[in-house]
């Protein structure tokens, strides 16, 4: 289901929510002291990372005291994590166990003073927010571009409600789509030919496949669990994604990808014109 666009600055709810945002300027000087002095930055004074800013701090609207929440991963959600610390501090929420989806998030959330727990002592959790690298038009993702899709797609599958933060960027008409490669999870056991194995089954798609390294380097990049990347690009449209997705979880070596299909059941898009919530 599709919401109108919430035009900003109305979204947040209230200003000090807005300008926790730092979407609308407080008043300089004592003299312009009325609530109506308030203006929001033009919308194309807003950078993409005030897109991801506010998409998160909507998404943090739908947590509740007493919850367990997963934590995502990436710069996106790196400003809900922030979020739900500062409203923890200020005692608006009390309660909240955090459950993290990479060693990176559970740096951030302990460094703030989030209580951390995880799915062995958590099976199900209240909710869950997390960023992705595309959306398609029925909620479908490509995530790990941060590598972190193993334990992303752990946590957000055993949580009741999954919300997707994204700035406009990230919508796609189909996954692949954007040019951005669909990551594998692979072990390092003999990965070239498992890389082999991945670009074979998507021949027809002008599937390539590439090991992810470490930026400037030849060295593997290395996952919270000792596992490779590797990362296909697609020149076509991959067509049945759960039969994609069956037959690269079929290949022996593989551990997960990507494709995160049927998970989220809302997603926050922030735009340079609003904020739109699109349900499942
Ligand atoms: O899946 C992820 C990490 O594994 C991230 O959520 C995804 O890459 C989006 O990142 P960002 O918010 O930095 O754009």
């Amino acid at each position: 289901m599709r919401t109108m666009a919430i035009p900003y600055p109305h979204f947040l709810g209230s200003e000090n929510s807005a300008m926790d945002a730092g979407l609308l300027v407080p008043p300089q000087s004592p003299s312009s002291s009325s609530s109506s002095s308030l203006a929001p930055p033009p919308a194309a004074a807003l950078t993409q990372d005030d897109l991801k800013r506010i998409a998160a701090y909507k998404a943090v609207e739908y947590v509740r005291s007493g919850m367990v929440v997963g934590l995502g991963t990436g710069s996106t959600a790196r400003h809900a994590v922030d979020r739900i610390a500062e409203l923890l501090r200020r005692g608006e929420l009390s309660g909240i166990v955090g459950v993290p989806t990479s060693t990176q998030t559970h740096e951030q959330a302990l460094a703030l003073g989030i209580p951390l727990s995880d799915l062995d002592s958590h099976p199900s959790l209240d909710l869950a927010i997390d960023g992705a690298d595309e959306v398609d038009p029925h909620l479908n993702l490509v995530k790990g571009r941060g590598g972190s899709l193993l334990r992303e797609k752990m946590v957000e599958g055993a949580c009741k409600k999954f919300v997707v933060i994204v700035d406009e960027s990230k919508l796609v008409k189909y996954l692949g789509g954007s040019g951005l490669a669909v990551p594998v999870e692979i072990v390092p056991f003999c990965w070239k030919f498992t890389a082999d194995r991945l670009r074979q089954l998507f021949e027809d798609a002008g599937c390539t496949a590439k090991l992810r390294t470490f930026p400037g380097t030849e060295n593997p990049f290395v996952t919270d669990n000792g596992n490779y990347i590797v990362d296909l690009y697609f020149q076509k449209d991959i067509g049945d994604l759960k039969a994609a997705s069956d037959a690269i979880l079929r290949l022996a070596g593989v551990v997960e990808h990507g494709m995160f299909l049927d998970m989220a059941t809302t997603v926050i898009v922030a735009g340079k014109l609003g904020v739109e919530v699109l349900n499942k």
